[in-house]
């Protein structure tokens, strides 16, 4: 499929006002599903707690949290809904993907033996996944740097030929120009030069949707490329993609589909991130400023 530029259709705003129809009655936090975060690493906490919150305050009905022992007594200040569990192992975060019905992985997760363990792990199973960041990373280590010792570790983290893993339907990939150009083998400029293109490659390379971040974000979908109009250069501040892949991890806990999640999820963090900007100013906005608009729109 070729795709010219003007091809990318609008995100469908009737849709996405009529999946944010008010919840039944009766609801309880089972008919929500439980999101895992699986991220931060020594250094990088404030991601995968980022991604935690995000996903929690788009309606997710529970949210865990596996990240360092170090992390959880702050976690658990901020936020106690959360559920922060201390995994140090492969073994330890196993009993949490059982109970859970959705991964987020790669806010904050580093690139070491620990975050491959995760990666490992997480890609053995069948759920849904939103993989972003440094997961993504170690993706692209896996592709293309066969000879690289750091490559080979985490191909051995998997289970069977990484390779064959690395291509599912059921998984959104989330990259910012620079984690596309690694998981493309190509140059952030290439990138930029055919947004469109590059979007399209992601999404036949790794299969599912590929979410490929920036001004004008697009969403490739198997059918379809998606462009969100929305977002402001406000948004250019540290842990803006931690909140993204919160909120696209709590839609897929809640039952949207791939596409829809990945699509409402990049036009309602973006119109989260416009009224905050509105309100204050694009200089000096904040991650988490996004998540007090966010409910609104979540809730018309
Ligand atoms: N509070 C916390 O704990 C936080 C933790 N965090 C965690 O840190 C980890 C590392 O993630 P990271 O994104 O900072 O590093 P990395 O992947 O090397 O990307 C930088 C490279 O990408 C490029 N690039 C990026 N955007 C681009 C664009 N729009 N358009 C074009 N290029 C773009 C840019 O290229 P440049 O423009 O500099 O040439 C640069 O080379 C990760 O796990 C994350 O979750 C962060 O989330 C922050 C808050
Ligand atoms: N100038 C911009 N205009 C619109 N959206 C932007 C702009 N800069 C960043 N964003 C958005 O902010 C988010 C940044 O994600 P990312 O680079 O992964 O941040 P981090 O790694 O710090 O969490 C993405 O959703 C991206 O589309």
């Amino acid at each position: 499929m070729k795709t010219q530029t003007s091809l990318a259709l609008p995100i469908d705003q009737r849709k996405l006002r009529l999946a944010l129809r008010p919840r039944a009655r009766d609801a309880h936090k089972g008919d929500f599903g439980h999101a895992l975060i699986v991220g931060g690493d020594k250094g990088m906490a404030g991601a995968a707690l980022m991604a935690g919150e995000a996903c929690a305050r788009t309606g997710a009905g529970k949210v865990s949290i596996a990240t360092r022992s170090e992390h959880i007594p702050a976690f658990i200040a901020r936020t106690p809904e959360l559920m922060a569990r201390s995994v140090e192992s492969a073994d330890d975060l196993m009993p949490l993907l059982t109970m859970a019905t959705v991964v987020v992985i790669g806010p904050g997760l580093g690139q070491t033996d620990w975050s491959k363990a995760m990666l490992g792990a997480v890609l053995a199973t069948d759920l849904p996944l939103v993989v972003d960041a440094d997961a993504l990373n170690l993706l692209a280590l896996m592709c293309y740097r066969d000879n690289n010792d750091t490559a080979q570790a985490a191909k051995e983290a998997l289970a069977g030929d990484a390779c064959v893993q690395l291509q599912r339907d059921n998984w959104i990939l989330t990259p910012h120009p620079g984690e596309a150009s690694r998981l493309l083998n190509t140059s952030t400029r290439q990138i930029a030069e055919d947004r469109l293109q590059h979007a399209q490659d992601l999404q036949q390379r790794f299969q599912g949707v590929a979410v490929l971040k920036g001004k004008g974000s697009l969403i490739a979908t198997p059918e379809a490329i998606y462009q969100c109009r929305r977002g402001n250069a406000g948004m250019a501040s540290g842990g803006m993609g931690d909140v993204l892949s919160g909120i696209i991890g709590g839609l897929l806990a809640q039952g949207f589909s791939v596409n829809d999640a990945a699509c409402f999820g990049v036009e309602l963090h973006a119109h989260a991130a416009d009224i905050a900007a509105k309100r204050d100013g694009e200089r000096g906005l904040l991650a988490t400023d996004l998540l007090s608009p966010l409910r609104t729109l979540l809730n018309p």
